[in-house]
């Protein structure tokens, strides 16, 4: 069994839409980055890579090559996933939780774990997702930001 955690934090910005474990969420704003900037996914991927000691997003994915533009982040786990495979893992289970004083995510949480079980090649009840505010302290309580940990158990196929 291998075990990793992974954690990242996204601002807001206008202009943006809002994706969130591959679901687009109808909202004032959404989330600045180099990618469709789904923080969701991208604490998964870390915490994916970490189990693998291969690194993180950044060296797999840096933000200063052009191919990455705006690319759905789904599509980079799609491709993480393929190294679990290539090391003859498969998915134990994954929690995470995403840090947000706004929007709701609580109706779109079946959503997220069906894209992402789907992505991942497991079944949805080995994967879980929550939400919390910061009951508006810090910086994803002020609403600056989004912030999402995951941690992930991959298991000998
Ligand atoms: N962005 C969020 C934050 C929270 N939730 C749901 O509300 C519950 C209560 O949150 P507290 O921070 O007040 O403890 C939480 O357990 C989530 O179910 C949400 O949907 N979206
Ligand atoms: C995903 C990548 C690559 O497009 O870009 P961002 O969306 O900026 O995300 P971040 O979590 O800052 O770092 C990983 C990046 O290399």
């Amino acid at each position: 069994m291998k075990v990793g955690i992974g954690f990242d934090v996204h601002q807001f910005a206008e202009n943006r839409k809002l994706i969130m474990g591959g679901v687009e969420i109808a909202y004032e704003s959404g989330l600045l980055g180099h990618s469709d900037a789904d923080v969701l996914v991208h604490a998964i991927m870390d915490a994916i890579l970490g189990a693998l000691g291969k690194g993180d997003i950044g060296k797999h994915f840096p933000d200063t090559d052009e191919k990455y533009r705006g690319i759905s982040s789904i599509l980079l786990l799609e491709h993480v996933w393929q190294l679990v495979k290539d090391e003859g893992y498969t998915m134990g289970n994954l929690d995470c939780i995403i840090i947000a004083q706004k929007p709701k995510m609580s109706p779109h949480i079946e959503s997220m774990r069906e894209m992402l079980a789907k992505s991942c090649g497991c079944a949805v009840q080995q994967i879980n997702v929550k939400a919390t505010t910061t009951e508006q302290l810090g910086f994803t309580g002020r609403e600056e930001g989004i912030a999402a940990q995951a941690i992930v158990l991959l298991q000998k196929a």
